[in-house]
C-alpha cells in the first residue's frame, strides 16, 4: 500500500476550498505585492494567482509555495484557467494595458475595457458571490466598467480609490506633527488621479480639511485657514504631495507597488473579517452629496463581509461638493464614450 495510505487514516473528506479564498488578476508588480502582502498579513490561507503569460505565473506560484511553512501554511494556486479563481471570497483585479507612447487616457481606458470584457465574466461565472476589488488605472472608471460587466450588485464592486491617497496623506500630515500616522485622521475623497503622466491630477482627489484631527481636534478649528492659499504654514501642500509622491516614486523606481499592496490587504481583511471599519473606497456615489450618475468615486465606506454595506454621510464644504460634481461629470462623460 502507498505510503501515505500507511501513514494516514481517513476520518472524513476533504473540503474544496476555504471561505476567505482570495484571487489576484495580473501578477505585475502592483499583482504581487497585493499577493504578498495578503499571504504575509495572514488575511487568506488560499491565493490564486491568474494572468496570461504562464512561465511569470508558475514562477512566482512557486516562490510564493516555498515560503509557505512562513505563511501559516497558506495554499497557493495559480493558472491561466479562470476555473482556479473558483469560490473566489475577493477577486482582485491588477491587469490593464500601459499606456503607450501619446496614447490618450481615454484611448487607455478603451483597451482596459476590452481587457476587462475578457477578465470580468470569467471571474464572476466562477465566484458568482464574490467581492470585485478593482485596482488597475484610471481606477474609477474601470471600477464602473468591472461593475457593468459584472452584473453584479454596486456594493460587491470596489475600486481601491483613494484609500492609498488618504494614508498618504495622513503619513504626511503625521511627519509634520511629529505623531504616529493611526493618530493623525483624514480623507480624501472623490476621483484618484491615477499617475498616467499627465498634468499632475491636483482637481481630482479631494482632501476633506474640515475633517482632520488628531484625537478629535480639528486643525481647522485652531486655524480657519488650513489648506486653503492663505494658510501661511502652507499645509496645502501635504495634498499636493500626496499626488506627487506617486510620480516621484515612478521616476525613482519606475513603479508603485508596496504600498497600494498593503492598502488592498487592508481592504480584504475587513471583508474577510467583518470587521465594518471605514475605509476610503471607490462606490457607486449616485443618491449622495447631490450626484445623480452612475459614477464611482471614493467617498469613506463601511466595509464588512457584504462588501460595501453603509457609507458615511460626510458635511462637505460648498467647494469640495463641487469638486465631487466636477469629477462626476468628467467621469460620466469619458464612461459614455466607451464600448462595453
Ligand atoms: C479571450 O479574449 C481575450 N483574452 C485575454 C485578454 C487579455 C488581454 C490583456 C491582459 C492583460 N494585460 C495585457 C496583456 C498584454 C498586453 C497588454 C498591453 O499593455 O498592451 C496588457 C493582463 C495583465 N496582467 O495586465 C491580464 N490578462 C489579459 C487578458 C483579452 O484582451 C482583449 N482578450
Amino acid at each position: 500500500k502507498r505510503l501515505s495510505v500507511q501513514l494516514l487514516s481517513p476520518v472524513t473528506e476533504r473540503v474544496p476550498r476555504s471561505d476567505s479564498k482570495v484571487t489576484v488578476v495580473g501578477v505585475g508588480q502592483v499583482g504581487m505585492a497585493c499577493a504578498f502582502s495578503l499571504l504575509s498579513q495572514n488575511v487568506t490561507s488560499d491565493l490564486a494567482l491568474v494572468d496570461m503569460v504562464e512561465d511569470k505565473l508558475k514562477g512566482e506560484m512557486m516562490d510564493l509555495q516555498h515560503g509557505s511553512t512562513f505563511l501559516k501554511n497558506a495554499t497557493v494556486t495559480a493558472s491561466t484557467d479562470y476555473a482556479a479563481t473558483a469560490g473566489s471570497r475577493i477577486c482582485i483585479v491588477t491587469a490593464g494595458a500601459r499606456q503607450k507612447e501619446g496614447e490618450s487616457r481615454l484611448e487607455l481606458v478603451q483597451r482596459n475595457t476590452d481587457i476587462f470584457r475578457a477578465i470580468i465574466p470569467q471571474l464572476v461565472r466562477h465566484s458568482p458571490d464574490t467581492i470585485l476589488l478593482v485596482v488597475s488605472n484610471p481606477v474609477d472608471v474601470l471600477t464602473y466598467v468591472a461593475w457593468k460587466l459584472s452584473g453584479l450588485p454596486h456594493h460587491r464592486v470596489i475600486g481601491s480609490g483613494t484609500n492609498l491617497d488618504s494614508s498618504r496623506f495622513r503619513f504626511l500630515l503625521s511627519q509634520r506633527l511629529g505623531l504616529a500616522p493611526t493618530s493623525v485622521h483624514g480623507w480624501i475623497i472623490g476621483e484618484h488621479g491615477d499617475t498616467s503622466g499627465e498634468d499632475e491630477c491636483h482637481t481630482l482627489v479631494v482632501p476633506v480639511w474640515s475633517g482632520v484631527n488628531v484625537a478629535g481636534v480639528r486643525l481647522r478649528d485652531i486655524d480657519p485657514d488650513i489648506g486653503s492659499a492663505a494658510d501661511h504654514e502652507k499645509w496645502s501642500e501635504v495634498h499636493h504631495q500626496v499626488v506627487s509622491s506617486a510620480y516621484e516614486i515612478i521616476r525613482l523606481k519606475g513603479y508603485t507597488s508596496w504600498a497600494i499592496g498593503l492598502s488592498v490587504s487592508a481592504l480584504c481583511q475587513s471583508i474577510i473579517r467583518n470587521s465594518h471599519d471605514v475605509s476610503a473606497v471607490s462606490t457607486l456615489v449616485r443618491g449622495h452629496h447631490g450626484l445623480d450618475g452612475e459614477v464611482f468615486l471614493s467617498l469613506p465606506c463601511i466595509l464588512g463581509g457584504g462588501g460595501v454595506e453603509q457609507i458615511v454621510r460626510l458635511r462637505l464644504t460648498e467647494e469640495e461638493t463641487d469638486r465631487l460634481r466636477q469629477s462626476a461629470g468628467t467621469m460620466a462623460k469619458v464612461q459614455e464614450g466607451l464600448r462595453l
